[in-house]
């Protein structure tokens, strides 16, 4: 489903991330774990062309859909909830065609995924952080991907809609979608993840959270700064 070979992603010819080495399977949830700044935005951007795979290889099978960091959006465009998870559509269906009344039936069952159905006419922007995260993942989840690629989908995200999200995503796996997650959160990773790519400019380690996110692998990762222990515990480690 995803294949990465000793690859280096970046901008313009500068690699971000380097040495970067995995394999997922379909059903399978990777997440990708690292401090701020560790090229974990750029690597799930490689995934989807918007950043440079430099060297090595990365073979990634789609069709993918993405759900991007909160922050990257403007929550003052004048757009419906349900406007913006029938932009999920716009792949399947070609975007120069217009909407049909399927896709107006998938954008509908997506959002009621989510549990948002009655949110529909609100604007985007007057959601709360946690609903606007569900609007994007049910837009993702309306171009139908085998390929789920989320940056950071916990952000400035509340309980309730915290577990919303863990609930379609278990869902999405069983049904043999590939998750690939990123966050910084390393309890999250723990309970969420199959498979852990553990990076700091270059990727430190990979497998099994219980080897990956040992003390020891993230001391060398974190270069000596606060860590959240998976155990909920943040220790400050030396350089
Ligand atoms: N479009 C871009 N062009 C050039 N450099 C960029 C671009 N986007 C990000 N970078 C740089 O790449 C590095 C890694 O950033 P990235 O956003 O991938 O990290 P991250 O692990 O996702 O961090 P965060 O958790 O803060 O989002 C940073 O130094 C950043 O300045």
């Amino acid at each position: 489903m995803l294949r990465y070979h000793q690859a280096a992603v970046g901008y313009r010819g500068v690699p971000v991330l380097t040495d970067v080495t995995f394999e997922v399977g379909p059903g399978q949830i990777l997440v990708l774990a690292g401090p701020n700044g560790a090229g974990k935005s750029t690597l799930i951007k490689s995934m989807l062309g918007q950043a440079e795979v430099l060297s090595g290889k990365a073979t990634i099978d789609g069709p993918t859909g993405y759900v991007p960091q909160l922050g990257d959006l403007d929550p003052d465009f004048p757009i419906s909830a349900g406007q913006v998870v029938l932009m999920g559509r716009y792949r399947p269906r070609g975007w120069w065609r217009p909407t049909s009344k399927a896709d107006r039936r998938a954008a509908a069952t997506a959002l009621a995924r989510v549990d948002l159905q009655e949110r529909s006419r609100v604007r985007f922007g007057l959601l709360s952080g946690g609903q606007r995260q569900r609007v994007l993942l049910a837009r993702a989840l309306a171009s139908e991907p085998r390929l789920l690629l989320l940056d950071e989908p916990f952000n400035g995200v509340d309980v309730v809609s915290q577990q919303a999200i863990v609930g379609v995503l278990r869902e999405l796996v069983a049904d043999g979608v590939t998750l690939v997650l990123s966050t910084h959160d390393l309890g999250l990773a723990r309970d969420l993840a199959d498979v852990v790519c553990l990076v700091n400019g270059r990727q430190w380690a990979f497998g099994p959270p219980s080897e990956v996110l040992s003390a020891e692998t993230l001391r060398l990762a974190y270069g000596g700064h606060a860590i959240d222990l998976p155990d909920g515990r943040t220790v400050l480690v030396d350089p």
